[in-house]
């Protein structure tokens, strides 16, 4: 951990994220009283704004985007005192002498670069040219960090070349939400699941992201990315590797993020029948009528909206267990779980007197609820003659109850936070980022050699039928 930042440069101030996250973030912190008294935010883009119309423009994403339950004119007051604005041009070394003039003989500096990924290398090399590198500032980066493993590299080379490996955080936003820290607590600070938690125990895992919204105007960038690496390559695999982790020796940057990696190296390649991609006709979400991919988008395309692939993590622990991963746009609902089956049990005593146990299985619910649910065994009530009938029952870790009175916050304000105060545990490592690309580029390479294109599916079903027989060939089915 190295000091708190007392200044924090924001590019891409004027952008979607800032706007909608970002921002509100802040603003939270500092409601908190979270944030340093002193640090000060210099935010950044090429709009033509002063301090004043910057403070104006921040104020009204506060007033968008913050719940009204949350929101005070004081403190938002307060909180735009912190903030000034520099009209930058990222690529034009010609305004960073301004930027570093705004930013003033500074002790340690946090940039975040919420901007395109293309911007990325001129903007490195002009902060290096004002000084605005080396061991006094810390970088963030927002994904894509690359569409494949050659410009993965390309952007960590630019980065290598101005700070070190230990100040650069890159961001994956599911590791700041609240239950993805939380499974980290539930696997490691429990005896109860440590012992129980291999292929000896453990069937199969599922984790399912299932979003209700399509293309939301972003053409561009997710006719270059599709479902696989927009968000398999990152937050499924982040949530995989928690999942199927050796237990770290302590909670700290280099012992996490080394368990980790070690089970992105140990993901088997896969073959293209592993997998089924799909891509969203027209069809009604949540009652309404959406219409499709294409037609969103104005024209043909062969990108997928929706991928569902098995995945086998190659050691001890794991083998034979497989990891089914499921996401898509203009699914039924917004659901983001992880679910643990367990094993059948190897013998059930009631079984011959009518009862059948039903193996146990643990859901960690991500979002729209955040909640863990441990499904067990229990006898219905009651007095069954010669036998004894079996009920499901949920023991249920209820976030949402045990800490009614904790503010649920948004994933960046714990990212911004640690940014901020330089712990980079919940930011991904150069190797951990390299090892997801290698993985998911051998995907698209099978799928290449195979002609795999996506397969329709209506808006608001669970995704093409091949996705469910996917899964019920091995003789289970999805947590729907
Ligand atoms: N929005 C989201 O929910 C998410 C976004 N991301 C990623 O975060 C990044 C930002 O996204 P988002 O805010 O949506 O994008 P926007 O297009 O809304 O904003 C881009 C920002 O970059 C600025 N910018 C563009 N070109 C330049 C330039 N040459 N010099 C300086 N500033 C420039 C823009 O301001 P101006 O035009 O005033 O210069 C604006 O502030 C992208 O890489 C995106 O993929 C990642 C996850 C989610
Ligand atoms: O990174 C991304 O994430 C969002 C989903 O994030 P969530 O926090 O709402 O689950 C996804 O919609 C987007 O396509 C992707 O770029």
């Amino acid at each position: 951990m190295t000091d708190k930042a007392t200044t924090l440069i924001l590019f891409g101030a004027t952008g979607d994220l800032a706007a909608r996250m970002l921002l509100p973030s802040l603003y939270g912190l500092h409601r908190d009283g979270l944030l340093p008294p002193a640090l000060r935010i210099v935010a950044t883009a090429r709009s033509a704004h002063d301090d004043a119309s910057f403070r104006a423009h921040a104020h009204e994403a506060l007033k968008a985007h913050v719940p009204d339950s949350f929101f005070d004119e004081d403190a938002s007051a307060a909180f735009l005192e912190r903030l000034s604005y520099v009209t930058l041009d990222a690529t034009d070394g010609a305004g960073y002498q301004r930027l570093a003039e705004a930013v003033g003989p500074s002790g340690e500096t946090a940039i975040f670069l919420s901007t395109a990924p293309s911007l990325f290398k001129p903007t490195i090399d002009n902060l290096k040219a004002v000084g605005l590198a080396g061991g006094h500032v810390r970088l963030a980066l927002e994904k894509p960090l690359g569409t494949d493993l050659a410009s993965s590299q390309a952007i960590n080379d630019a980065v290598a070349a101005a700070f070190p490996e230990e100040r650069t955080f890159r961001i994956d936003h599911y590791l700041g939400k609240e239950t993805v820290q939380n499974l980290l607590a539930l696997r490691f600070a429990n005896l109860l699941f440590e012992p129980v938690w291999s292929s000896n125990h453990i069937d199969h895992v599922q984790i399912t992201v299932s979003e209700t919204v399509g293309l939301e105007g972003r053409d561009d960038y997710y006719e270059k990315s599709g479902a696989l690496r927009d968000m398999v390559q990152n937050h499924m695999l982040q949530l995989l590797a928690l999942v199927a982790m050796e237990p770290p020796s302590h909670f700290d940057a280099t012992a996490v993020r080394d368990e980790k990696v070690k089970v992105l190296r140990s993901l088997r390649p896969i073959r293209a029948e592993e997998t089924v991609i799909g891509q969203y006709g027209a069809g009604a979400v949540g009652g309404q009528p959406v219409p499709a991919y294409a037609e969103e988008l104005g024209r043909p395309s062969g990108i997928e909206t929706f991928v569902a692939l098995k995945a086998h993590v190659d050691n001890w622990r794991w083998a034979g267990v497989p990891f089914y991963l499921r996401t898509g746009k203009r699914l039924p609902a917004r659901r983001t779980e992880i679910a643990i089956q367990f094993r059948d049990l190897p013998h059930s005593m009631f079984a011959g007197r009518g009862a059948n146990a039903a193996p146990n299985r643990l859901i960690i619910a991500i979002q729209p609820e955040e909640n863990i649910t441990l499904e067990l065994m229990a006898k219905q009530p009651g007095l069954d003659r010669g036998g004894i009938r079996l009920r499901r029952v949920e023991l249920d870790i209820e976030q949402a109850d045990a800490f009614a009175d904790v503010r649920r916050r948004i994933a960046y304000e714990r990212l911004l936070l640690d940014l901020i105060e330089g712990d980079p545990t919940l930011f991904v490592r150069r190797d951990e980022v390299e090892a997801q690309w290698q993985w998911i580029d051998g995907i698209r390479a099978a799928w290449d050699q195979a002609g795999l294109t996506p397969r329709g599916y209506g808006a608001g079903s669970w995704g093409p039928s091949a996705a469910i027989a996917l899964i019920e060939r091995d003789g289970r089915s999805w947590n729907d």
